[in-house]
């Protein structure tokens, strides 16, 4: 399966006031309501990366991942149909809803759900940040990259390498508690294809809402600097401090988001060239920073 990029993400809301303020203030993306139903979070030259949708409980939504046309969309499709994985195409109302030419959903072995879809709409109406954001790195990378829970590890491993044809950038283990006898968890950072170091990790873990985190890249660190500034002024929750990871050089803080899991605001992610990478693991989660324990206060 040809994955180009991860077109956008979708979030379930039960208050898409709370979600506007968070998404307009605190991020400073673009937000245009469709009758109090839906929020479409503008980023770049598409109409939207982010969609809030109305929904009786917070959480995760589905990740919506692009590929390179028609004919690409019918591969990807037989691909999930031969390896035993139930795919529903979506409507023309719903595809037209999501901006895109044609939509179909599916989950992974432990219901994280995806949908595919080709053909977005761009309405190359120029991105104004509401609160002075340069600008978010989108284009041919793709809208950023969603970290998600795989209690089922292994099974989801192989989905996502074998039916969705991610590779293996690089892996983690790690321990909450200083006990040995506490079973290590795997995170394992997976790329489509596209220069993203990650487009999607998995989490060896349940979690809740559905997702661990979704991840958003700005221009310039002072972009990063002022998210973190409007965060406190907001009274949002921090979950982890301002930190630069080892693998993909991400300069990020973590913060709450109304859906119940966190969001990283980043920039300066490394740009990867496939043909000239081998994975390693990571013994170390950042250079400095990303203290996760005040999150958990
Ligand atoms: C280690 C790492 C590299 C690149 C990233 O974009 C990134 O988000 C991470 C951190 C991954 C991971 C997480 O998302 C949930 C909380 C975790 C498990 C920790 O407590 C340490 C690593 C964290
Ligand atoms: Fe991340």
């Amino acid at each position: 399966m040809d994955i180009r990029g991860l077109g956008y993400v979708t979030v379930a809301s039960t208050d898409l006031n709370r979600w506007r303020e968070y998404a307009a203030g605190v991020l400073g993306m673009m937000v245009d309501a469709v009758a109090d139903e839906r929020l479409y979070l503008k980023m770049d030259e598409r109409p939207y990366r982010i969609l809030v949708e109305r929904a009786d409980r917070d959480g995760y939504g589905a990740c919506g991942w692009e590929v390179a046309g028609k004919a690409a969309f019918e591969q990807a499709i037989a691909e999930l149909q031969q390896a035993d994985v139930e795919v529903q195409r979506a409507s023309a109302a719903d595809a037209s809803g999501r901006r895109v030419q044609e939509l179909a959903r599916f989950a992974d072995p432990d219901g994280n759900r995806h949908e595919l879809f080709w053909g977005p709409q761009q309405d190359f109406a120029p991105f104004v940040s509401p609160v002075g954001v340069s600008g978010f790195v989108t284009s041919d990378l793709g809208m950023g990259h969603a970290v998600l829970p795989a209690p089922s590890f292994d099974r989801c491993l192989d989905f996502y390498e074998r039916v969705m044809g991610f590779g293996l950038s690089d892996l983690m283990k790690v321990r909450f508690t200083p006990d040995p006898a506490e079973p290590e968890k795997r995170i394992h950072f997976l790329h489509c294809n596209n220069g993203r170091h990650h487009s999607l990790a998995l989490f060896e873990c349940p979690i809740p809402s559905g997702c661990v985190h979704l991840m958003v890249e700005v221009g310039e660190l002072d972009d990063v600097g002022r998210a973190l500034d409007r965060m406190h002024a907001s009274g949002v929750k921090l979950s982890a401090t301002l930190g630069r990871h080892t693998n993909d050089d991400m300069t990020s803080f973590y913060m709450q988001t109304p859906g119940g899991f966190d969001l990283e605001y980043g920039c300066g992610g490394k740009v990867m060239d496939w043909e000239r990478h081998t994975p390693f693991e990571s013994t170390v989660v950042s250079h400095w920073g990303h203290d996760f324990s005040v999150g958990r206060r």
